[in-house]
């Protein structure tokens, strides 16, 4: 057998890689013994047929053992391509410390990686006796014992295995002629970077695409897998490992029937997937797949796998709500108090076209009893013992409130149970469907739903035949919809569709004579209202009608103390308006020496609020000085004046006198 001898300076780890690195190579057809220089005596000869040493200026050292020089080879040694792409990681420009053993093998290797194409870097050589503190990454070739403590991050490339062109040199002067020691040095040469030949541009590309594209498939939020035609798992995401609740030893390198075959196995069968919902264990999945192809010929296959289960919980929730909410009609036209004309005219109305099969649109601010009135219509038909159906067309999301309208055949989407659904007109058959908010729905399927009240039919999502129905269809909203129609967000046709039956429900503001009234309906306690709380009640905006009213019913019942309701038993923000603490006005009074006149005269005005009238100035100058109070024309004149700038009273022009406003009666409460 050939032999090969490597000769380094003396013993260290070095020379057992190199061996090792030579036996990838010759195993089997060279054996290779290891000399170092401090160990050869004069006169000592090697006779393997090639002599290596690591440096040029060794060769001179070797001649010394060696007959005939011409077996002498220098030893070039190159990077391991693996390694090296990971500087590619790093940004450009940075200033990056190159380690080595000492100080010449470290610009061996600054040279080297000059050489082979590392140029986006400020390669430093690392001198011991310098201090590079700034420096927080550093590159060596397998010595990163030396590399300094205030280094953050180290890319430690391996030792330097040998070149391609050494081994070339050996198996020649070996005269090995084996074609296998060719195959061998071929596949090795695969995994490294030759000095000659430097890196491959796009290689170098293409691994920063790849560190890219990892990235971006890391951030995904769905599942994915890429197989090759042969089904082996060649990309996966961390996503993919956590939905299916594996790790990378048993997905790495696998192929997809180990994976899939228990619980997936129509991944395996089925060349394109879109939108398979399946149920595993507590999971739902959504799961796609793509078989990819290069010119007509399969190359592998794509498989994107979404976790639903959250979305598929609040969808059941959601509908399970809006059902729960909306399936019995609870109110009667008797239901609904009011003192108003306007109202009992409405319910009158209401009571009339109940019994017709015609459509009804009620209109009428948030809050103002529009639910109401429709399940009162209902119950006043004949349709009472039927299903009542209501939906909130502003409360889901378009998708969802399609698929409740109108329900939809099995696997007609993603999400979509294997049984299909029946929709809320399927539901409603024989009853009333009651679309509340119908100003807030989305303009295709306005266009669904004008078609149901064309012909009384509908047809599911991804079903191929209708349904008749028979539904009477109550809608509402609190927009108006002839400005929406403008612009053009509601549909004119279905706009006349629905106004069959307009009726437009006042709102609160509109019938004041009905806010104490349904005050005192909601309140469970029987209290009295102040007369100031009954005025500030009665000039309230109500914004939210009766909802709103209903609201600060509960209000007052829970936080009144006595029997008697006095402004600080309001919700502050009712209060607000009228409830300061008048020390703008105690000052103004009291700098105008007129305080005290003034709060007799506001007592006085203030008993006199039944009377429903005023008084003027004489008639308040005899009652105070029934009082023993005693004021002069001229006086009176200038309280009565300030009370009036003040707000406090209200003073009308000619006969009608004064009389104590809100405020007064505020403020009159506040200083005793
Ligand atoms: N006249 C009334 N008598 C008794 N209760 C009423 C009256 N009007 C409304 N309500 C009550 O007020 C609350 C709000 O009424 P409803 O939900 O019907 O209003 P709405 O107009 O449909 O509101 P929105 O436009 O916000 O859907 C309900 O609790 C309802 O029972």
């Amino acid at each position: 057998m050939k032999s090969i001898a490597v000769v380094t300076d003396g013993i260290n780890k070095l020379d057992i890689f190199l061996k090792n690195n030579l036996y990838e190579i010759f195993e089997g057809y060279a054996e290779i013994n290891l000399y170092h220089f401090n160990k050869l005596k004069e006169g000592d000869k090697l006779e393997e047929n090639v002599v290596l040493v690591m440096i040029k200026d060794r060769v001179l050292k070797a001649k010394n053992y060696v007959d005939d020089s011409k077996r002498i080879i220098v030893i070039d040694r190159a990077i391991k391509a693996k390694e090296i792409y990971r500087v590619f990681e790093i940004p450009d420009n940075m200033d990056i410390l190159v380690v080595n053993d000492n100080y010449e093998t470290t610009l061996q290797t600054v040279s080297l990686l000059y050489q082979i194409g590392i140029n986006h870097l400020n390669l430093i050589p690392y001198d011991f006796k310098n201090d590079y503190e700034n420096i927080k990454i550093a590159i060596t070739p397998g010595e990163s014992n030396f590399v300094p403590q205030y280094i953050d991050k180290i890319i430690d490339l391996g030792n330097r295995i040998i070149d391609i062109a050494t081994f070339y040199k050996i198996v020649s002067h070996l005269e090995i002629k084996d074609k296998d020691i060719i195959d061998r040095i071929v596949k090795y040469s695969d995994k490294l970077i030759n000095i000659h030949s430097g890196i491959d541009q796009r290689q170098k590309e293409l691994v920063i695409r790849n560190e890219h594209m990892d990235t971006l498939i890391n951030l995904s939020k769905d599942g994915i897998l890429l197989s090759s035609p042969e089904g082996k798992i060649t990309t996966y995401n961390k996503k993919f490992l956590e939905i299916m609740e594996l790790n990378n030893s048993q997905v790495k390198d696998a192929n997809i029937n180990d994976i899939f075959k228990d619980k997936l196995s129509f991944l395996l069968h089925d060349e394109n997937i879109v939108d398979e919902v399946v149920n595993i264990e507590s999971k739902y999945l959504n799961i796609n797949k793509k078989t990819l192809n290069y010119l007509g010929k399969k190359n592998g296959a794509y498989i994107n796998i979404q976790e639903i289960t959250y979305i598929r919980q609040l969808e059941q929730n959601l509908s399970k709500k809006l059902r729960q909410k909306g399936q019995i009609a609870r109110y009667e036209l008797g239901d609904i108090i009011t003192s108003s004309d306007r109202m009992i005219k409405c319910k009158s109305f209401s009571k009339k076209i109940a019994k017709t099969e015609l459509t009804v649109l009620i209109t009428g601010e948030s809050g103002t009893g529009k639910e109401l009135l429709a399940q009162s219509i209902h119950n006043a038909s004949d349709r009472k013992k039927q299903p009542f159906i209501a939906i909130n067309c502003a409360a889901m999301p378009e998708n969802l409130l399609e698929s409740e309208l109108f329900g939809y055949e099995s696997g007609a989407f993603t999400g979509a149970s294997k049984e299909g659904k029946r929709g809320l007109f399927e539901q409603a058959n024989h009853g009333t469907i009651f679309l509340d908010e119908i100003g807030d729905m989305p303009l295709h399927l306005q266009t669904k739903i004008l078609r149901v009240l064309q012909e009384r039919q509908v047809m599911r999502i991804g079903g191929e035949s209708v349904i008749d129905i028979d539904v009477r269809v109550v809608a509402a909203t609190n927009k108006c919809l002839l400005e929406l129609i403008t612009e053009g967000k509601f549909r004119d046709d279905l706009y006349y569709r629905l106004n069959v039956f307009p009726i437009r429900i006042p709102s609160l503001r509109e019938r004041k004579e009905d806010i104490i009234l349904l005050l005192k309906h909601f309140m469970k306690r029987n209290l009295e209202l102040g007369s100031c709380v009954e005025e500030i009640l009665q000039n309230y905006n109500w914004n939210g009608n009766i909802r709103e009213l209903k609201n600060v019913a509960s209000y007052i019942d829970t936080l009144c103390e006595g029997d008697y309701v006095t402004i600080n038993d309001l919700p502050e923000y009712i209060r607000i308006k009228y409830n300061n603490n008048y020390e703008v006005e105690i000052d103004v009074l009291n700098d105008k020496k007129s305080y005290d006149n003034a709060i007799s005269v506001l007592k006085i005005l203030n008993d006199n609020t039944k009377s429903g009238k005023g008084l003027g100035r004489n008639s308040l100058i005899s009652i105070l000085n029934q009082k023993d109070i005693f004021c002069s024309e001229g006086e009176m004149k200038k309280v009565l004046n300030l009370l009036d700038n003040l707000e406090l009273i209200k003073s009308s022009v000619g006969r009608g006198g004064s009389k104590i406003s809100e405020k007064g009666v505020g403020f009159l409460e506040y200083v005793h």
